[in-house]
């Protein structure tokens, strides 16, 4: 019979599953938090108790439902000095000192991670949460089991995508979807999420990114693009949750002298948009390299386009859409009468401009990729990865390919080109294949494809028609 003391770190089995807890005294009465939901949630849904501190063979007081009364349970000293954990007797355990350097690898085999999505409710951010949810994600030998907390401002997106998102996941999933309307500006509202629950990783997705509006107000860029996500880092840092992946763009290559692109190019923004996502970029190497402890991955999105294949989520931009491929939709749907193609000639084979599609789905597990990496590499430091093709397509190519897909013919008026735009620009994939063991699945066909499935279903996108 083992004889616990406060503060002892316990491993128990229930149905051949290893949990770790900690000993600690509760309003008087000995019990075992499991700090996979404590520490990782700071939800004590998980609270075992037991008749005194003598524990053999795991007899609970009252047992936590659904689970088997007996268990075992032996002292396991191995992480003690990993935890420090300050359990108070009182109403409400709340000081839980988290300054572990948790490393799920270390933990037990089935390990439950919260993750918070800034601007999750957004096109990649929705996408991501279903990904997220789905199919959770592996380190190691071991899936990781996830809840999601979603911050938005509901700027430039709706709370209708992530009840479609709820759908998607079903009714079990979903209780592990919480959303939180906020915005990173306000610091209370960041504050309030990270004082309530423990977060493992965040997801930033959250921010403006239209080029011409950028031109236009580039003070509103920096207050939400800048402003928020610093914001955001200082939370993070203060509740010691410091691994991150960022939402980048190829607009950091401004117009590459050569392609494909790759990370370690020179770096140049052509407008404040792209001076955003590259002051954000430096940002997270001077953080990273004045506390090493962070871990961050930054995605340089190439051209994220395509749906869910339900149809029930996608791309809804608000007013006339800047991007090509919501451009289109709407003039496949009969809301806009044709496509203005900004350039004819261009060096390239058809004359028009040459990008690297990319399916929001592939980008979705991008981001799955790139947390696995951040929890199975503590040596991640800030590293940036191209999230593209490694393919490039021409305006007209992908006119000609939605035209297949959706069957309707795109009226197109040739027009000089869009100032700013670069000739030809497409990801070298090489270095997230071979660090985050992530490739592209979907070619333009499928993006198509699918695109044209939620515009079909959904010409006026979330919105019913006006
Ligand atoms: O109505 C339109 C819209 C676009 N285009 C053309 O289609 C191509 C793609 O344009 P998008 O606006 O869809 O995408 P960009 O490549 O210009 O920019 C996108 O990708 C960049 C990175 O490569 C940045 O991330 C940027 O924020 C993001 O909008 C360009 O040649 C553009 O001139 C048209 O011909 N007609």
């Amino acid at each position: 019979m083992a004889k616990l003391r406060v503060g002892d770190v316990v491993k128990f089995c229930i149905k051949k599953i290893t949990y770790f807890g900690i000993f600690c005294e509760l309003e008087g009465v000995t019990a075992l938090i499991h700090p996979i939901r404590s520490f990782m949630g700071c939800r004590f849904r998980h609270c075992y108790m037991f008749q005194d501190r003598s524990v053999s063979k795991g007899r609970f007081l009252s047992s936590p439902p659904g689970l088997s009364p007996t268990f075992q349970v032996y002292m396991e000293p191995m992480f003690e000095n990993q935890y420090k954990l300050l359990a108070r007797a009182g109403n409400r355990v709340q000081e839980w000192v988290s300054s572990i350097n948790f490393d799920s690898r270390e933990m037990g085999s089935s390990v439950e991670q919260n993750i918070l999505v800034t601007g999750g409710a957004g096109f990649i951010g929705t996408h991501t949460v279903v990904q997220l949810l789905k199919e959770g994600f592996k380190v190691s030998d071991r899936t990781l089991i996830i809840s999601v907390s979603i911050i938005d401002n509901l700027d430039n997106s709706v709370i209708e995508a992530v009840d479609r998102v709820r759908e998607l996941v079903g009714p079990d999933l979903s209780k592990k979807l919480d959303f939180t309307q906020g915005d990173l500006r306000n610091k209370g509202d960041i504050e309030k999420l990270f004082s309530k629950q423990r977060f493992d990783a965040v997801i930033h997705f959250a921010g403006l990114k239209a080029v011409g509006e950028s031109v236009a107000n580039p003070r509103r860029y920096f207050d939400n693009n800048l402003v928020g996500t610093i914001h955001l880092y200082e939370t993070m840092a203060k509740y010691n949750c410091k691994m991150m992946v960022f939402s980048s763009s190829a607009t950091v290559y401004g117009q590459p002298e050569k392609i494909p692109c790759m990370e370690d190019f020179e770096l140049k923004a052509m407008n404040p948009y792209g001076r955003t996502k590259l002051f954000l970029e430096e940002i997270a190497r001077d953080i990273q390299a004045a506390e090493p402890e962070w871990r961050i991955v930054l995605l340089r999105y190439f051209n994220p386009v395509g749906a869910h294949e339900s149809g029930r989520i996608g791309e809804d931009p608000k007013g006339i859409p800047n991007n090509l491929m919501p451009y289109i939709q709407q003039v496949a749907v009969g809301r806009l009468p044709e496509l203005n193609v900004y350039g004819h000639d261009y060096p390239t084979e058809d004359g028009s401009a040459v990008r690297d599609y990319i399916h929001v789905m592939d980008l979705a597990d991008g981001h799955i990729a790139a947390l696995r990496k951040l929890f199975a590499d503590p040596k991640i430091g800030c590293t940036a990865y191209n999230l593209g093709t490694g393919r490039g397509t021409s305006v007209l190519e992908m006119v000609a390919a939605f035209e297949k897909a959706s069957g309707k013919k795109i009226p197109i008026k040739l027009c000089p080109r869009r100032p700013g735009d670069a000739t030809a620009v497409y990801a070298s994939t090489e270095r997230a294949e071979k660090e985050l063991g992530w490739k592209a699945k979907y070619g333009v066909d499928e993006m198509c494809r699918d695109q044209w499935k939620w515009a079909n279903n959904n010409p006026w996108g979330y919105q019913k028609k006006p």
